[in-house]
């Protein structure tokens, strides 16, 4: 099933017709599909009337235009397959699979049902794809803008797949660069320790982290086992749901490392941290903080300089790899490689295609590479799964029995029957998941929610939605008619059982004493008096950070960007429902600029030190901190992520790319996490509703999970729906 980018797909599209007009009538203005893929003019015609219908990208009919005159020995099939290519890659697929285009052309272009029914539309995208021959591959093969592998033509052909030439050579070096460090010679060298001798070696140390008397020894196993695989080969990946241990699993790792390089070496490895996103880097040098001082209390040798030689910072990849503005290569590669022995990636689901080849790129041969994420959230935005990839056997683990026997000794654990394979690939023996979490357990209505909708289970998802059992995880019906149950929701939230709505923060703003929020906000230490004109800029961060943390409590999330459930109409709407209740000040349309304003940052600016994904609110400031008669101005207050709790002030009038925050696109909250979270789900269906999509959505949630729902079948669909991205990563036998 074709997945859709939020960034373009419109509400209310529906599903792909199953029976669309075959041929369009004789007064259509358009050609006919026969016509069409007789002439290469009429084709590249219809390909704009296409993308007028919003069915395709101007991108996408962009293409073929400029290949036919490149590449005019091209006939119309091949012009059409060029679109399709590049309408996967919109789509986040990495190849146009030819066989399914032709054999299952309406999972491909999502084309409204009464828009295909319409005579005066143009033929739908299936009527020519259905009318393809089998000489299609042969005819693609003949075409000098494809070649079938290294080379420099526009498009690679290999055994029915077509892909645009970067992402297959991408997607080439990401498999190459993995398959060289699953298959490092002398694994058992002291670098990567796998013999016997070396398993032996590691254990005192293991048992140092996860001590088999901690209490907890049963439900850390898997991250004592994830630990022992990271340190046997230069790659390992670590995937596992919320609040698994991903960050103390990766801590306690680094120490093991730095503890054996330290013995045997005589010296630290040169080792960083990096994530996607600048939201998500911030938030594990939050969480590492406290994993790294909870080494305090294990009775490791060498402990300070273990401890000191973990990194303390993490920084995005593109920090990481330096990025050149405006183009796509990094200052970092393989003929300047990273001068380091290892780097972890957190979050690394968002990780496209794209970067994680920079990034292999830019590593020396001998560094180590440890991916950490949740292999069920969302896939990156742009092209490629990569970890989806890389975890599509976690589940049954495929453990050799050679390496199990290793991970005992390692260890003292034994690995369950059920994860052995005598036939278990290369990969499988660097993937470690994490199966218990420790935030959410049994008893949690989201930790049970959320292994409903991942087994794809929509009645039992209901059925805990619904359950009184479960007050974390809740329900709303959302008739489209009902305005008032949805604004409620984001101004007050629950109400009860402390799950806040946007009141909350506008309340730390402004106190408005007596009502329940000032109460709950003056308990949970938020609530500071805002300070005088002449206070010092320390006191005015210690003002903005509390109302940041307040802000955190609450978070509405949608699939879609425009529609009547898309962030740009719920903007709209929450603005004025906050403005007519008092909590904001916002004069009309014309004023994008008003205390109180949540936006969300959209791109990199490292001029201002910001990063996509950060979120920032404008606060009524003085336009000099400490000097009372130069009065006030807005600006908006970013955390600086030093850990102490200071602000970045930014004037509005620099912020080139924001968007006001009070809703956000479920894509755009990946790598964040809120106390309480509400997900409003469409009252149509449409591809962008997806199982990840759902999960990505309730896994947010800190503690507290409200679902929108306007239609149980909606939501029934999309549990049901799974994205498959389409690539070759390590989907075949013998990787
Ligand atoms: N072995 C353990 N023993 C006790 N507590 C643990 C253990 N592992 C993790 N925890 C606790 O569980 C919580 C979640 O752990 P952690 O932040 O490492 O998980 P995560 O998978 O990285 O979470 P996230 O979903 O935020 O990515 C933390 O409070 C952590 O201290």
């Amino acid at each position: 099933m074709s997945e859709a980018n939020p960034e373009v797909h419109r509400e209310g599209k529906g599903e792909t017709p199953g029976d669309a007009a075959s041929t369009a009538l004789p007064s259509s203005p358009f050609a006919t599909p026969e016509q069409a893929l007789a002439d290469p003019e009429a084709l590249l015609s219809l390909l704009f009337a296409w993308a007028e219908y919003g069915w395709i990208r101007d991108l996408d009919a962009a293409l073929p235009h400029r290949l036919a005159r490149l590449a005019p020995d091209g006939d119309a099939s091949c012009l059409l397959a060029a679109m399709l290519v590049s309408h996967q890659a919109g789509q986040g697929h990495l190849l146009l699979d030819l066989n399914q285009a032709r054999r299952q052309p309406e999972t491909l272009i999502a084309v409204a049902r009464d828009v295909a029914r319409d005579d005066a539309a143009p033929p739908p995208p299936e009527a020519l794809l259905g009318r393809l021959g089998d000489d299609w591959v042969n005819r693609l093969q003949r075409w000098s803008a494809v070649a079938q592998g290294p080379g420099a033509s526009p498009l690679v052909l290999e055994a029915e797949r077509l892909y645009l030439r970067r992402y297959w050579r991408n997607e080439q070096r990401v498999a190459s660069a993995i398959a060289a460090r699953l298959s490092t010679p002398g694994t058992s060298t002291k670098d990567h320790p796998t013999a016997d001798s070396d398993a032996a070696r590691l254990r005192p140390v293991l048992d140092t982290l996860f001590p088999p008397s901690d209490p907890r020894a049963d439900q850390a196993a898997s991250q004592k086992l994830a630990c022992a695989l990271g340190a046997r080969a230069p790659f390992a990946v670590i995937t596992g749901g919320p609040g698994t241990g991903k960050t103390t699993t990766v801590i306690r790792l680094l120490a093991l490392l730095q503890t054996q390089a330290i013995a045997e070496r005589g010296a630290p490895l040169a080792i960083r941290l990096a994530a996607p996103t600048g939201k998500a880097a911030a938030r594990l040098s939050e969480s590492i903080r406290d994993q790294i001082a909870a080494l305090d209390e294990l009775p490791l040798p060498d402990a300070a300089q273990v401890r000191a030689s973990i990194p303390h910072e993490v920084s995005t990849l593109h920090r990481l790899l330096g990025a050149r503005p405006d183009t796509r290569h990094f200052h970092h590669h393989r003929l300047n490689p990273l001068p380091l022995d290892m780097v972890a990636v957190d979050e690394a689901s968002m990780v496209d295609i794209d970067m994680m080849a920079a990034l292999l790129d830019a590593l020396p041969p001998h560094a180590r590479l440890v991916l950490l994420g949740d292999k069920d959230q969302l896939a990156s935005v742009e092209a490629g799964a990569v970890l989806g990839n890389l975890c599509a056997r976690a589940e049954q683990g495929h453990y050799r029995r050679d390496v199990s026997d290793w991970l005992e000794a390692a260890t003292g654990l034994s690995l369950p029957e059920a994860l052995h394979d005598g036939d278990g690939r290369a990969l499988d023996q660097s993937v470690a998941m994490l199966r218990h979490s420790f935030r959410f357990d049994d008893a949690s209505g989201i930790g049970q929610l959320a292994r409903a909708i991942n087994a794809g289970d929509s009645r039992r998802a209901l059925a805990v939605l619904d359950d009184t059992a479960f007050p974390q995880a809740q329900r709303q019906a959302l008739p489209r008619a009902n305005e008032r149950r949805l604004m409620t929701l984001a101004l007050d939230g629950r109400g009860q059982d402390a799950a806040w709505g946007y009141r909350f923060y506008l309340g730390a703003i402004t106190p408005r004493p007596d009502t329940p929020e000032a109460g709950a906000l003056e308990q949970s230490g938020l609530l500071r008096p805002r300070p005088s004109l002449s206070s010092e800029r320390a006191e005015w961060d210690r003002w903005a950070s509390a109302i940041l943390e307040a802000h955190a409590q609450f978070q509405l999330l949608t699939p879609l960007r425009a529609g009547h459930y898309g962030v740009e109409s719920l903007n709209q709407r929450i603005e004025q429902a906050l403005a007519r209740a008092g909590l904001i000040d916002k004069p009309d349309h014309s004023t994008h600029w008003y205390e109180g304003r949540p936006v969300l940052v959209t791109g990199n600016d490292y001029a201002l030190k910001l990063m996509n994904g950060d979120i920032g609110i404008a606060l009524k400031v003085p336009v000099e901190f400490a000097n009372p008669e130069a009065g006030t101005t807005l600006r908006v207050a970013f955390p600086a992520g030093d850990g102490q709790g200071g602000i970045r002030w930014v004037l509005p009038s620099r912020l080139q790319r924001v968007e006001t925050v009070f809703a956000m696109t479920v894509h755009k909250s990946q790598g964040s996490e809120f106390v309480h979270t509400a997900l409003v789900m469409p009252d149509s269906l449409s591809p962008i509703l997806t199982r990840e999509l759902v999960y990505t959505a309730v896994t947010r949630a800190k503690k507290t999970f409200t679902l929108l729902s306007a239609s149980d079948v909606v939501l029934a669909k999309a549990i049901e729906r799974r994205i498959a991205r389409q690539s070759r990563l390590f989907q075949s036998p013998g990787t």
